[in-house]
């Protein structure tokens, strides 16, 4: 159905062992109704080329704000998650007013979702821990109550 929202983020790649590198990637996103998708792009075009993967905006249980790590580089300052059920998925915006736009319409649309979390990890999952409360289980509660 109809673009609500689009925007070239950086996306970090899940990480499925704690061993194995993380990567940055570009990616082209696209907000519907229904999902976020996120495509290749060719930058020097500045045209969309294949898709990469998408979410279905009804599996999602919370879009949150990162903290940043330190030493983290400029174009990558303003993160914000995307926990589904598989966990948290990391984006990249390079703007703070571009994540603000992007975090208020997502949880405009899934504030109706059936498992909507209470609390959430606001720091990075990395290297099998999370930084915000040093558990080492992903699936662990998360140590900040969502503001109501
Ligand atoms: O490995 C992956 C796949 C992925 C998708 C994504 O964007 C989302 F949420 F699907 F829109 C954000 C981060 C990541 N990392």
């Amino acid at each position: 159905s109809d673009i609500l929202l689009e925007e070239v983020f950086i996306k970090r790649s899940q990480q499925k062992k704690k061993t194995s590198p993380l990567n940055y990637k570009e990616r082209w996103f696209i907000l519907t109704k229904e999902k976020i998708s996120y495509y290749d792009f060719d930058s020097e075009k500045m045209r969309r080329k294949g898709l990469k993967g998408s979410v279905d905006l009804e599996k999602i249980k919370c879009v949150e704000t990162v903290q940043p790590e330190a030493n983290t580089p400029q174009e990558r300052q303003f993160a914000f998650q995307i926990i589904y059920d598989e966990g948290p998925l990391y984006i990249f915006a390079k703007h703070e007013e571009v994540r603000a736009e992007w975090i208020k319409k997502l949880k405009e649309m899934v504030r109706f979702n059936k498992e909507l979390m209470q609390k959430y990890h606001p720091c990075f999952w990395v290297d099998g821990v999370w930084l915000c409360c040093q558990q080492e289980v992903k699936q662990a509660m998360g140590c900040k109550v969502l503001d109501s």
